[in-house]
């Protein structure tokens, strides 16, 4: 996994303070990055329109141009004068290479967007706006210095951003990146080292983005001496929508569960290998509930959820009272975006609409697992947040080949499968999340085709 932080000034002001690097020293490494990216991946390339703002992510822009004067066909458009000394600095040097000012916006072969980086205060006035809008409809490639305009320090869009398809982010990667807003804008990230190596510049922080490696996949090879009960046995409680969980267990037996029932007082059509059963079975080893469960008999759940066995919670349950009972236990809880304004109602966190709880994810879920620090929360969303106690880990894979009925039901069969096999609860939901995710990256089908079989056909493949 990779560190993440909310803000980088602190880490700036610490190499001015104890590696005596200067202002400049960073500001050079951060445009010669720049500048090495576009030369490796765009040898092909002729032409660069570099769009700088007054302060230093101008200055930024400004340098990138003197570093690749002649090796390209550069013009700088500046959409307000340079402001800052470093803009000031980066001017003069330029000036006197004479570096080609335009006051025309083209389709030049690469737009570097330089208007505004961590330094967005407030927001965007019309002229900006527009700026940013001709920008985006330009068919160029799209590159964002830092983080794209318009985005700011939360990760929050108040009107519009640059649509970049690289955004070059300095020193470390930013919370701000990857808000599920921030998703429609940042296109893929890449960190440019500032003088130092990443490991140096970094300091300790409690939030990090999940990689492909963290992913710990059920390991069957080192146990010979096994039989189906070694690998657990789930029980999935079936409600009134019960295909929710029928797609729940087919998923959680793909995913290495040893047995799966689903408890249903309805006889169900299952596949052979799912088993059913009336009542929770006397060895299961974990229990899923809550998807699709509508209309429920309070004294049957309560008796679930009383249960001491490892837990993961969804859906409908997080409209019920009955789940305050449940969080001072070491419990999964899988809520979507609605799902969690009701359930933060409930604990009397905040009473917030979706749109407040999606420009503030990361607060509100911090928030959440603070107060119940043995719950762990998989909030989901175009990059589905995984907290723990005050740790935050951050699943960026996920797509809109996800966003269609049943997908979160294989999640928490996915989750709920690894936690009848003995893992603990945030690193179920860890790989859990993550084989979610890349198994539907894996799906080669058209993006709108994907069914719930699918993501679990992919998943058996990861
Ligand atoms: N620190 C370092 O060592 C390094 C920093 N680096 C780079 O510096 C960047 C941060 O630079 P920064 O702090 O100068 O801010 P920046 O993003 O350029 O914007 C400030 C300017 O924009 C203006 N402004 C703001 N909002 C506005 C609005 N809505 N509409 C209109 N104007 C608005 C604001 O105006 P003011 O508030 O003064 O009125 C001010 O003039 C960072 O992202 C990275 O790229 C790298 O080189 C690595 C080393
Ligand atoms: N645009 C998207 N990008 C990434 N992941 C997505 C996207 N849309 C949906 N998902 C994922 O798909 C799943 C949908 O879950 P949910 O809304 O509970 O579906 P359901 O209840 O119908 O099974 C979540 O894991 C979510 O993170
Ligand atoms: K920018």
């Amino acid at each position: 996994m990779k560190k993440l932080f909310d803000e980088v000034n602190s880490l700036d002001k610490r190499c001015y303070e104890e590696f005596a690097l200067s202002e400049d020293i960073l500001m050079e490494h951060a445009a010669s990055s720049m500048a090495s990216y576009i030369q490796e991946n765009y040898k092909d390339k002729k032409s660069i329109l570099i769009v700088c703002g007054s302060g230093n992510n101008g200055a930024d822009g400004i340098a990138l141009a003197r570093l690749l004067f002649k090796a390209y066909d550069i013009s700088l458009y500046f959409y307000s004068k340079a402001k800052s000394q470093m803009s000031q600095l980066q001017l003069n040097r330029v000036n006197k290479l004479g570096v080609n000012i335009t006051d025309s916006l083209y389709e030049a072969d690469i737009i570097v967007d330089c208007i505004f980086g961590s330094g967005l205060n407030k927001p965007l006035k019309t002229d900006a706006i527009e700026l940013i809008e001709k920008l985006n409809d330009l068919n160029s490639i799209k590159i964002a210095c830092d983080i794209p305009s318009g985005i700011n320090k939360k990760g929050q869009v108040l009107s519009i951003a640059f649509e970049s398809d690289i955004t070059i982010t300095m020193g470390a990667l930013k919370t701000s990146l990857f808000t599920d807003v921030a998703k429609e804008y940042v296109g893929d990230i890449k960190v440019a080292n500032l003088g130092l190596q990443r490991e140096v510049y970094e300091t300790q922080t409690n939030k990090y983005l999940l990689e492909k490696e963290d992913m710990i996949l059920p390991l069957r090879t080192k146990k010979h001496n096994s039989h189906k009960g070694t690998f657990g046995h789930l029980n999935v409680i079936a409600g009134c929508k019960k295909g929710a969980g029928v797609i729940a267990a087919k998923a959680a037996f793909g995913f290495g569960a040893g047995l799966v029932s689903v408890v249903c007082h309805e006889e169900l059509d299952l596949p052979y290998h799912i088993m059913q059963t009336h009542f929770l079975s006397e060895n299961c080893t974990a229990i899923a509930i809550g998807m699709g469960l509508g209309k429920y008999d309070k004294k049957e759940i309560e008796d679930i959820l009383s249960k001491d066995v490892p837990m993961i919670i969804d859906a409908d349950l997080f409209y019920e009272e009955l789940i305050l009972d449940v969080l001072h236990k070491d419990i999964i809880l899988t809520p979507h975006p609605k799902e969690f304004c009701a359930l933060l109602k409930l604990c009397n966190i905040a009473d917030i609409s979706i749109i407040e709880l999606q420009d503030n994810r990361f607060y509100y879920a911090s928030l959440f697992t603070n107060k119940y620090p043995n719950v762990t929360l998989v909030l989901k969303g175009a990059n589905v947040i995984i907290s723990k106690a005050n740790q935050v880990f951050v699943n960026s894979f996920g797509s809109s080949v996800l966003s269609k009925g049943g997908s979160g039901d294989v999640l928490s069969g996915l989750i709920a499968s690894l936690l009848a096999q003995g893992y603990k609860s945030i690193d179920a939901a860890i790989s859990a999340s993550l084989a979610h995710t890349l198994a539907a990256k894996a799906y080669k089908k058209n993006d709108y085709s994907l069914i719930p079989s699918d993501l679990v056909e992919e998943v058996k493949k990861l």
